[in-house]
């Protein structure tokens, strides 16, 4: 089993580069399924688990896909099956964003339930009534979705989110660009990669307005061809990394961080007296004094993302006060407590909030990541705890952390990922990604 091991109390120093977004590039892969002709090449695809298992989601359906050098190259002109496997869903939910371009191109899918997951239940159903009101014609069994337009396109409709989902925004957004007439996304979800498949759209061919704002109006074209685009900097690993920063109170430059998407983060870190510089390549955390408790509610962009929520507690579990976090986005995302308490924190969670007594004296332990950041969470929890700490569950970072263990090494924490009994660093160090070892046959 893969373990990380820190050993904390180190400073950190330097800079540490920002891979290209996975939320950002999940529904651009998925949205290249709406070229009918030529080839998309996506740069600066941050080599993730998540980003194979897509990818071999469009293989699945018939797709060409390579992945080298951070680059992906996708022709999607033939497209062969319209079915997204449940082994493929089950691992990550972001592959039912194949749907929406998939009703587009065919008029048929047939996409593996995606069920619930350790952080909520996470339902579709706007995603679906999204379809419905294109004119898709939706059946739930055995486990799978199936939408059919029975051999017409799909028609312009004007949709409101009951909820600003980020996923049901993309994949209507999607559905919509083939469609004959206008749809308007009511409610719709503003978040940057909102922006960035929008851009990857019109690129294409495609006709999509006021993405970023709560109305996105997409008229429908009888075709869209690929393109190149260059995926945007993940926000969520630079808050991660200048979190790190803050949290050993150090000074570090995020590069490639784009400030204007971490408005909130960057706002409740001055907050708790974190010293923050801004330009236009990047971000520079520096050490400040002491920091002090703030509350935080998460809330759809522009509010406090809910994925720094986990990252955020580990960094109020040092500073002076008390701190409330209310999670108002997912109902279950607190696992990370129990973790946090087996080092030492004193955290009350009472319904959708959570108590965060400030000032802990933090210590090592053996902890697992429940999800995504959680595992991030323990990881910045250890850079400031005593002794060592062992995060197992890395298959959850793995999903959305490029080289988590080697960015901070580099950075000068004492960290390390150990493969089944064996240090890894050599081979990373020697700039031989994670992502090498495990590459699928179809992309490699
Ligand atoms: C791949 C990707 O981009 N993942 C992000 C995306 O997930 P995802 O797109 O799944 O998140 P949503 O914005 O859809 O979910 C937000 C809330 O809406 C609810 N909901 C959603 C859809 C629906 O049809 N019905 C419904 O009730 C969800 O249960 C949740 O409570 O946005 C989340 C919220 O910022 C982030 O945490 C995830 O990292
Ligand atoms: C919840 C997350 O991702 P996903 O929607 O892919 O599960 C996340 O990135 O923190």
């Amino acid at each position: 089993m893969d373990k990380i091991l820190i050993r904390g109390g180190n400073r950190l120093q330097g800079k540490v580069k920002v891979s290209g977004a996975k939320n950002a590039v999940l529904p651009i892969i998925a949205a290249s399924i709406l070229a009918s002709e030529g080839e998309c090449r996506i740069h600066e695809a941050p080599p993730l688990d998540d980003v194979i298992t897509i990818s071999q989601v469009l293989h699945a359906l018939g797709v060409n896909i390579r992945y080298k050098d951070e680059t992906i190259y996708i022709t999607a002109s033939q497209l062969e099956k319209s079915e997204a496997p449940y082994e493929l869903v089950r691992k990550m939910r972001a592959s039912f964003l194949v749907m929406g371009p998939l009703l587009a191109r065919t008029g048929y899918a047939r996409i593996a339930l995606p069920g619930g997951c350790a952080i909520g239940t996470r339902p579709i159903d706007q995603h679906l009534k999204g379809f419905e009101a294109m004119g898709a014609e939706i059946e739930i069994g055995q486990g799978y979705i199936e939408a059919r337009t029975n051999g017409r396109k799909l028609q312009g409709a004007k949709i409101y989110l009951d909820v600003a989902s980020v996923g049901a925004t993309e994949n209507i957004m999607m559905a919509a660009a083939l469609a004959d007439g206008v749809t308007t996304i009511e409610n719709a979800a503003k978040e940057p990669e909102i922006v960035d498949l929008a851009n990857f759209m019109n690129a294409m061919g495609a006709k999509v307005r006021g993405a970023g704002t709560g109305i996105i109006r997409i008229e429908g074209v009888d075709k869209l061809v690929g393109v190149r685009h260059t995926v945007i900097p993940d926000r969520v690993e630079a808050g991660t990394y200048m979190i790190a920063a803050a949290i050993t109170k150090s000074d570090v430059y995020i590069e490639g961080a784009i400030a204007d998407h971490l408005t909130p983060v960057i706002s409740k870190l001055q907050e708790m007296g974190v010293a923050i510089e801004e330009d236009e390549n990047g971000i520079r955390v520096r050490p400040g004094g002491n920091l002090k408790a703030v509350d935080i509610k998460t809330l759809p962009y522009p509010g406090f993302p809910t994925d720094m929520q986990a990252q955020m507690m580990a960094l109020l579990l040092i500073s002076d006060g008390t701190s409330i976090i209310t999670e108002t986005v997912f109902e279950n995302r607190f696992m990370h407590v129990d973790e946090f308490k087996s080092m030492n924190a004193q955290i009350k969670v009472d319904g959708r909030s959570a108590v965060i007594k400030g000032n802990a004296a933090l210590k090592g332990a053996k902890v697992c990541a429940t999800d995504l950041r959680a595992g991030a969470a323990l990881i910045l929890a250890a850079l400031a705890a005593d002794g060592e700490t062992e995060v197992t569950g890395l298959h959850h970072l793995d999903r959305g952390y490029v080289d988590i263990a080697g960015k901070l090494r580099r950075l000068g924490a004492d960290v390390e990922r150990v493969v089944a009994g064996a240090l890894v660093e050599e081979e990373q160090e020697q700039g031989l990604t994670f992502f090498s070892t495990h590459v699928s046959p179809s992309m490699a």
